[in-house]
């Protein structure tokens, strides 16, 4: 049974269709990708992964049990199986790092002060923030608060964890480092991510699977560990997408077999590996 199974999700905001036949599978302890140019609706995935959005059509289902058919309380026990890093890290500006961090502890668990304070502590330290633990968010670079974030979010063990961009505004070192945290908690935890973003270096150094969602035709198409669909060549935007390439404009011969040939010039074991 997958932690995260998405059966043929179709997404629209009125009659505006997002994306349609969307189908993934998360399984303990994977990273998985959620891939595509601006615009073709990843964060509107996310959203709906997490519970924000009802599909138009189709499930979301975690453990079996399906999101929306579930009553209020079995949907509260489901979203306790998650926890969520937002672009901005959306630390509460008024609280301390610490008190952040207590924060989902006090909303989703039964330990005392004491106990909390403890669990707060040790995630501050697993992702390098425990001297900080009074400063306020306003006291913190971009790669700090996005630390805090990451350490809230697994501060009351979900087996989950969704990423929106987590390395967007970061400077290449902390996006190294950043991606270290989450392989060093999936270590430690056997919690799996699902993470949008766009940076290639840590879609291949850390995800293991993976899907790519197409603004023009609005389904996905493409499914795989991005480093594998860099070199497979499934189709010109993912090409475009993972091997930075321009895809060819009002071409007779953008099929896949075309692209193909596209994409020699620059093959991924051409290009810099990830550090
Ligand atoms: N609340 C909303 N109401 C109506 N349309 C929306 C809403 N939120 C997003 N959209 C539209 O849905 C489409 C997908 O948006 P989304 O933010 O999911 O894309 P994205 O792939 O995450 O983009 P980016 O990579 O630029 O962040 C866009 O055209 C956006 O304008």
């Amino acid at each position: 049974m997958s932690l995260l199974a998405v059966h043929d999700l179709e997404m629209r905001f009125g009659d505006r269709l997002i994306q349609e036949h969307v189908s993934l599978k998360v399984d303990e302890g994977c990273i998985f990708a959620v891939m595509g140019g601006s615009g073709c609706g990843k964060s509107t995935l996310l959203k709906h992964l997490v519970g924000l959005l009802p599909p138009a059509s189709g499930a979301v289902c975690y453990d079996g049990v399906n999101f929306w058919d579930s009553d209020e309380a079995g949907r509260d026990a489901l979203r306790a199986k998650f926890g969520m890093l937002f672009q901005s890290a959306a630390l509460w500006s008024s609280m301390t790092v610490l008190e952040n961090v207590l924060l989902p502890l006090t909303q989703r668990t039964k330990l005392d002060d004491k106990a909390r304070e403890k669990r707060a502590r040790e995630v501050l330290e697993w992702v390098g923030m425990e001297g900080s633990a009074d400063a306020f968010p306003a006291d913190l670079s971009g790669g700090m608060k996005k630390r805090v974030g990451l350490a809230r979010a697994i501060a009351a063990e979900p087996q989950l964890l969704f990423l929106d961009e987590p390395s967007a505004g970061l400077d290449p070192i902390s996006s190294r480092r950043l991606d270290d945290l989450i392989l060093d908690i999936r270590e430690r935890t056997g919690a799996a991510f699902v993470l949008v973003s766009h940076e290639l270096p840590s879609l291949f150094a850390i995800a293991d699977d993976g899907i790519f969602l197409d603004a023009d035709s609005k389904h996905p198409i493409a499914h795989g560990k991005p480093a594998d669909l860099a070199k497979q060549h499934i189709h010109p935007t993912v090409d475009a997408f993972l091997r930075r390439e321009v895809p060819p404009e009002d071409d007779a011969s953008t099929g896949a077999g075309a692209a193909a040939d596209h994409g020699a010039a620059t093959a991924p074991d051409k290009q810099k590996e990830p550090a």
